[in-house]
C-alpha cells in the first residue's frame, strides 16, 4: 500500500540543527475512566505489546478489558496524581528541560531538545513535525528505557519510523537502543542507593524490581531479561553486595500467561515470611517514578510485605531529576551525537580555522 506523503513543514536554515528527542511510554490525560479508555486502547492495540492473533485480541480488548480496566486503573492513577499532573509526564518534561540546559551549558550549539510519548500526548508525530519546523535536519532518538524490550524501545522507534515514512524530506537519524550497562547510569543508581543508606541506614536486603514482560518473549530472543539481570549485577558489584544481599524480580504482570520470574509480589511475600527486618526496594528499569513504581511498588508492595509479617519497607525513589542521572543522560546523548555537533573549541574546527587563516596570509 502506498503511504501518502505529507509535506514536511521544514524551514530551510543555513545553520542546520540537531534534534534530541526523548521518548517515554505515555500516560492518560487525567486519572479518570474516561481518559483511561483511549490511552489503554492505544497502548493495548500495539502488536509489540500484545502478541496474540489480532482478531481474537480485538474481541477480548473491546469486549472485556476496555469495559473493566479503565475504572480500576483510574483509581490507581488518582492515588499518585500530583498537582502538576501525572508523575511520568512531570518527570519526563523536567528531564527534557534539564538535559537541554546541560547541553547548552556545555556549549553545544544549534540543538533542539524535546520529548514525546509513545501513547497519549504529546505524540511522537506531532513533536517530530514541530522539530522539522524548527529546522532540525539531524535527529537523535533516545527512548527513556535503560533495558531494551520489543514492547518498550522497539515500539517507540517504530513510531518514529512511522512518522518518517510519511515525510518527503526526512532528517538524518540515529537511535539509542539501550543503556542498561552504561557506567554513568549504574553510577547514578548506586549513588541514589548510597544516599538512601546514608539517610536511613542500610537494609538487610536490596530488592531491584523491573517491569515484567511475557516469558515467551525471552524464548523468542528478546534481550530484556538478560539486560535487567546485567543491570542488577553491575549495580550490586558497584555497591559491593553479595548474592545474598540483593534480589532481582519482575513486576506488573498483565493477563494470565507466564511472565518473567520471580514475580515481585511473590518475592515480597517470601522475604517477609523469611523474617526480613529492613527491606530496601528500588526500580532501576524506570528512570522516573510513575504508576508502576509509586502505586504498585511503593504502596501495594509495601502492603504485601507488611501483611505477610515483614519489618520495615523502604522504597528508594527513581532517578527522576537527580543530578547524577542528568549527568548520565547528558553523557549518553553526547556519546551518540559524536561527530554531529561541535562546540566552538572543537579541535577539528580549531584546526580548520587555523588552516583558513594560514591560507589567507
Ligand atoms: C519499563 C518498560 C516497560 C515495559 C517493558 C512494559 C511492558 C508492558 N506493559 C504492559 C502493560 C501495561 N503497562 C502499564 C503501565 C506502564 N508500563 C511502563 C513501562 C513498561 N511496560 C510504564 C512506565 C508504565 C506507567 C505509565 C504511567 O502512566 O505512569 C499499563 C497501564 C496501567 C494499567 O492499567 O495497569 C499497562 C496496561 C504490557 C502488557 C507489557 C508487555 C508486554
Ligand atoms: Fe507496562
Ligand atoms: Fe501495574
Amino acid at each position: 500500500m502506498a503511504v501518502p506523503l505529507t509535506e514536511p513543514a521544514f524551514r530551510h536554515s543555513y545553520t542546520s540543527k540537531t534534534g534530541v528527542l526523548l521518548i517515554n511510554l505515555g500516560t492518560p490525560d487525567a486519572p479518570t475512566a474516561k481518559a483511561l479508555r483511549p490511552y489503554l486502547k492505544q497502548f493495548l492495540s500495539d502488536q509489540r505489546v500484545i502478541e496474540i492473533p489480532k482478531a481474537l485480541w480485538w474481541l477480548i480488548l473491546n469486549g472485556i478489558i476496555l469495559n473493566l480496566r479503565p475504572r480500576k486503573s483510574a483509581e490507581k492513577y488518582a492515588s499518585i496524581w500530583s498537582s502538576e499532573g501525572s508523575p511520568l509526564l512531570v518527570h519526563t518534561r523536567k528531564q527534557s528541560q534539564l538535559l537541554a540546559d546541560k547541553l547548552a551549558a556545555a556549549g553545544l550549539e544549534n540543538l533542539v531538545v524535546d520529548f514525546a510519548m509513545r501513547y497519549g500526548k504529546p505524540s511522537v508525530d506531532s513533536v517530530l513535525r514541530r522539530m522539522r519546523e524548527q529546522g532540525v535536519e539531524r535527529l537523535l532518538v533516545v527512548p527513556l528505557y535503560p533495558q531494551y524490550a520489543g514492547s518498550s524501545v522497539a515500539t517507540a522507534l517504530d513510531e518514529v519510523f512511522r512518522s518518517l515514512l510519511r515525510m518527503r524530506n526526512m532528517p538524518e537519524i540515529r537511535t539509542v537502543r539501550h543503556f542498561h550497562d552504561f557506567p554513568p547510569y549504574i553510577e547514578a543508581l548506586a549513588r541514589q542507593v548510597e544516599a538512601h543508606w546514608q539517610a536511613n541506614g542500610r537494609g538487610d536486603k536490596l530488592l531491584m524490581s523491573f517491569h515484567g514482560v511475557p516469558r515467551f518473549t525471552l524464548d523468542k530472543g528478546d534481550p530484556y531479561h538478560c539486560e535487567c539481570l546485567k543491570t542488577g549485577r553491575l549495580l550490586a558489584e558497584r555497591l559491593q553486595l553479595s548474592k545474598e544481599q540483593y534480589v532481582v524480580a519482575f513486576q506488573s504482570r498483565f493477563g494470565k500467561a507466564e511472565w518473567l520470574k520471580p514475580y515481585t509480589a511473590d518475592t515480597l511475600t517470601a522475604l517477609a515470611r523469611a523474617g526480613t527486618q529492613k527491606l530496601d526496594v528500588m526500580c532501576p528499569g524506570f528512570v522516573g517514578d510513575c504508576l508502576e513504581t509509586l502505586e504498585e511498588i511503593a504502596m501495594e508492595g509495601k502492603e504485601i510485605f507488611l501483611t505477610n509479617g515483614g519489618g520495615e519497607y523502604r522504597y528508594i525513589p527513581c532517578l527522576n531529576e537527580d543530578p547524577n542521572w542528568l549527568n548520565a543522560l547528558t553523557a549518553l546523548v553526547r556519546q551518540h551525537l559524536g561527530g554531529w555537533i561541535t562546540t566552538p573549541d572543537d579541535p577539528v574546527l580549531r584546526q580548520q580555522r587555523a588552516q583558513d587563516s594560514g591560507a589567507k596570509n
